[in-house]
């Protein structure tokens, strides 16, 4: 087979098990486009825009080894940019194509459409510099593959988005066949000296442990199931207290008896917040401590008992041990530790049993605790609920998770509209998951149309609107006039995706009795997305959010600093 530069780039996305990638056309990336789709077993998914491309292969990215999304030059880079931040921001593997000028053009002093006016192309390539870990421009067919490679290595490598932009003229260019995908998906291994080291000072640590608890954090999600199997392994070795962050919301079986809850400072489930404050050894994996998860810094942060177990180093106690790499530390400290259960026996024994929620009346204006309730019911092992940000992430961490259920969130970047693009993507890849959005009405309006690619598909993704009247979050941090928004109709908006062949359903609930029937139509509903619009009283919210809407304010309004 005669490979070009379009195909080559195809071919190694397909060897990688990708069978999609989302694209947007531009004059830019039109013969790109035209190579990729010879290449057998990897589908192009069109998108109503760049930021919801870019969305879509990040959602993607959570459910395969990489997500890859094609756009046309500035126009379209610009778009996705802030899609390829959220992806760096959540450490998942994003590749971002993106077409770019004839190549005789640079250096010629032509002005171009597209761009910013002037005849130097480079801003774009240096501004993806800034939000990827590796960014390549290729103006010539014999630079493509080690460019490519190079591009596709590093995202992986390092679980961030890579950039990729391609001249128009070059992507039909003749180009060498690529060899065994093994040259790039090798990974790195780790230093066997400080593997040893780390081993032994965790063990020492853990000899001299009370009360030792694993709080995992959100970093694990992007470094994939299997390392999440391997720290479940190692949870249930130690036998001791496993709790969850909030970006790490399914990351550990729930139905596990080590398992906890969730470890959000003052909001914490009961009794965490003050399992977590007495330990004298914090095991935490994958830990990302900012703003939001420290609750405005008034979280438990590293002390020198603590040990802290990243991705790509550890630290124990005092000691640093860089080159530890996650994958291979948690099998060889597994084995090596001893069960040390006394902590958890103390935890139940305070018996912090969930309480049931009784049914609400059936009539009665609906409520977030009722509508938390249904939910609830909603969630199977083979679900994926994906929370947005919102009042959404707060209601997300008191759901019971069956073993096989799993919660997708974007906490660090928290993009609102995040969601429904990305559960597109998400859903392209795993359309036979009971696919689940719980988003506000104010989230929904950024990236709303892309509903429309879940019908063109018959996607079943179920989608929770919840129309509180607006930015509710942001109510709790501060209000004022800002926060109120133009109401839609939400439901009613499907009928408009759907137009002649769609089978899109759009379902309004007041009560729990229209909630419960809702529910029912959309889990039977199998050829198309089914939008529940829940009307909820705009100061119905999460007691948690309310906690943590003052700490935020409190931290994002400290004084500045004098002098
Ligand atoms: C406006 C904003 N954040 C600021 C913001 C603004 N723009 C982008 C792209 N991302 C952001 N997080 C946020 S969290 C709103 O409360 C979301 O409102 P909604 O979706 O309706 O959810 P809640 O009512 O539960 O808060
Ligand atoms: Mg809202």
């Amino acid at each position: 087979m005669e490979y070009t530069v379009g195909q080559y780039l195809a071919t190694r996305l397909a060897q990688l098990g990708l069978n999609h990638v989302f694209a947007v056309a531009g004059d830019y990336n039109l013969t790109l486009l035209d190579e990729m789709a010879k290449v057998e077993d990897l589908e192009q998914v069109y998108c109503c825009n760049e930021l919801n491309c870019g969305f879509a292969g990040e959602g993607y990215a959570r459910s395969r080894v990489m997500g890859a999304s094609v756009v046309t030059f500035s126009v379209g880079a610009f778009s996705a940019f802030n899609a390829v931040g959220g992806a760096f921001a959540e450490n998942l593997p994003l590749l971002l194509i993106s077409g770019a000028p004839n190549n005789n053009d640079y250096g010629s002093g032509h002005i171009l459409h597209h761009t910013m006016g002037y005849s130097d192309y480079r801003y774009q390539l240096e501004m993806a510099k800034q939000i990827t870990c590796e960014a390549v421009s290729i103006a010539h067919a014999n630079e493509a593959p080690c460019l490519i490679d190079h591009a596709i290595r590093s995202a992986l490598r390092n679980r961030k988005p890579a950039y990729i932009e391609i001249s128009c003229n070059i992507a039909n260019e003749p180009c060498t066949e690529p060899g065994p995908i093994s040259s790039i998906t090798n990974s790195l291994i780790s230093d066997d000296e400080s593997l040893k080291a780390a081993a032994q000072a965790c063990l020492e640590a853990l000899e001299n442990a009370k009360n030792p608890v694993m709080i995992i954090g959100g970093k694990i999600r992007s470094a994939g199931c299997v390392i999440s199997k391997k720290i479940t392994q190692l949870g249930k070795q130690l036998g001791c207290p496993v709790a969850t962050m909030a970006q790490a919301k399914g990351l550990f079986p729930e139905e596990e008896p080590e398992y906890v809850g969730t470890y959000w400072g003052e909001i914490s489930s009961t009794g965490v917040e003050e399992l977590v404050r007495n330990s004298d050894c914090r095991i935490y994996i994958g830990a990302v401590f900012n703003d939001y998860s420290t609750v405005g810094w008034e979280c438990q942060l590293l002390d020198d008992h603590d040990i802290w177990i990243s991705t790509h180093h550890t630290r124990i106690g005092k000691k640093e041990f860089s080159g530890v790499y996650l994958k291979d530390f948690i099998p060889v400290l597994t084995p090596l530790v001893k069960k040390n259960s006394a902590y958890l026996e103390q935890f139940r024994a305070k018996n912090h049993a969930a309480k049931t929620i009784p049914v609400a009346e059936g009539q009665a204006p609906l409520t977030t605790v009722e509508l938390c309730r249904q939910i609830q019911g909603m969630i199977t092992g083979d679900t994926t609920l994906y929370l947005e940000t919102g009042d959404s992430w707060f209601h997300g961490m008191h759901f019971k998770l069956p073993n096989g259920a799993r919660v997708e969130s974007e906490m660090q970047w928290g993009h609102i509209g995040w969601s429904i693009p990305s559960m597109f993507g998400y859903a392209v890849s795993e359309p036979n998951r009971r696919n689940i959005i719980m988003v506000g009405d104010g989230s929904f309006q950024l990236t709303a149309q892309e509903v429309c690619q879940m019908i063109r598909r018959n996607l079943p993704v179920i989608i929770i609107l919840i129309n509180n009247a607006g930015y509710t979050i942001e109510v709790k941090i501060h209000d004022g006039p800002y926060n109120r928004i133009k109401n839609w109709d939400y439901a009613g908006l499907i009928d408009v995706f759907n137009a002649e062949d769609g089978k899109g359903l759009g379902i309004k609930a007041k009560n729990g009795a229209e909630l419960e029937k809702a529910v029912q139509t959309a889990l039977a509903h199998k050829d198309g997305p089914t939008l529940i619009e829940v009307e909820i009283d705009a100061q119905d919210c999460s007691p948690d959010l309310v906690v943590w809407g003052k700490k935020v304010a409190k931290a994002n309004g400290r004084a500045p600093r004098r002098g």
